[in-house]
């Protein structure tokens, strides 16, 4: 675990003694868009138009914010479109690696490099700030587009279309507004709340990150008791966003971040929910529980002095959901 400081590898840990104990997320760092024709999007840079092969992305199957990117490059056919290299689940004193000695690890598919900082290198050999994925690049520019999962997955959700003939919206401008709020709680309680718990080094900012994010599995509990996806009627981003914390959570988050005060199982509603998702067209082969049991427990030593991989739960996601 490390970062780059004007371009220099340095190993260390987050730093929470600033912070009272606090985990706190860095900002990415490229927030350019692809989009349809190449003008600019909301950030960054204008460009990237979409064109068939010249994106690629780089991600870990451990990680819940890359496996966004996966799930949208799945249910927006874009697979034959962007290819993708994927990381090795350990994540040691040299950061993401692209060793290949896990099956589905690919190495670098693009340039055969050892580290994804290399990559980060390659588009800006100056750049400071932590080595992330998920990453788009741009092999015509040799540039990184963006190293913002929540930014990739609305470029897929629309540029591409004009390609793929595949139109599927899950960002309807009906909804805005309410993704966008659920979203905001969503992101601050449970997809980074889970992190803030689980890194917090002092008392008070584990109980600061534990409490409102069980206020809010409880809030979405009853979300879904009224609704089918979190939004109303018709998935969205908002669900697939939450998803992928909600799969890693009985196996991940609750040992190892000690987020243990129910499981996701012991909410019915999510739990339903949670096991359509699963279902969906294309998401389970997304789905890679050796690399994200492997990622956390082997690589986190802080917190897992021993690394052992604990046994389970093995709960069926495979089960009716009886959400219809
Ligand atoms: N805001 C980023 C966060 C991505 C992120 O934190 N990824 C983690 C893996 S789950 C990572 O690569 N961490 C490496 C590090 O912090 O050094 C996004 O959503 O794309």
């Amino acid at each position: 675990m490390g970062q780059l400081v004007d371009g220099v590898w340095k190993d260390e840990w987050y730093d929470t003694d600033s912070t009272g104990g606090e985990f706190k997320r860095d900002t990415s760092k490229f927030r350019s868009w692809v989009t349809a024709d190449g003008s600019p999007g909301p950030t960054g840079d204008g460009g990237f138009a979409a064109e068939s092969g010249r994106y690629h992305l780089y991600v870990s199957h451990a990680c819940p914010w890359a496996h966004r990117t996966m799930i949208f490059r799945a249910l927006k056919d874009l697979t034959d479109h962007i290819d993708v290299s994927v990381v090795h689940p350990d994540m040691e004193s040299e950061g993401w690696e692209f060793r290949t000695d896990f099956d589905g690890a690919t190495g670098d598919r693009q340039f055969g490099l050892d580290y994804l900082r290399e990559v980060y290198l390659k588009a800006k050999p100056d750049a400071s700030g932590r080595v992330t994925v998920p990453v788009l690049w741009d092999s015509r520019t040799g540039q990184i587009v963006s190293n913002e999962s929540a930014d990739i997955i609305r470029m897929f959700n629309s540029a591409f279309d004009g390609l793929t003939g595949n139109d599927d919206d899950y960002y309807p401008q009906a909804l805005h507004d309410r993704i966008e709020a659920v979203n905001d709680r969503v992101y601050d309680t449970v997809n980074n709340g889970v992190y803030k718990a689980g890194f917090a080094t002092s008392q008070e900012a584990y109980d600061k990150a534990v409490h409102p994010l069980f206020d809010s599995l409880d809030w979405i509990e009853g979300l879904l008791a009224e609704n089918r996806y979190l939004t109303g009627d018709r998935i969205t981003e908002a669900d697939w966003r939450l998803f992928t914390t909600v799969l890693r959570f009985d196996r991940v988050y609750h040992t190892h971040f000690k987020c243990n005060r129910s499981r996701i199982v012991d909410f019915p509603n999510l739990w339903g929910w949670a096991r359509e998702l699963f279902q969906w067209p294309g998401v389970a082969e997304t789905v890679h529980p050796d690399h994200f049991m492997r990622h956390y427990y082997h690589s986190h030593d802080m917190i897992n002095p021993n690394r052992i991989i604990p046994i389970g739960p093995d709960d069926d996601w495979t089960a009716p959901h009886g959400r219809g």
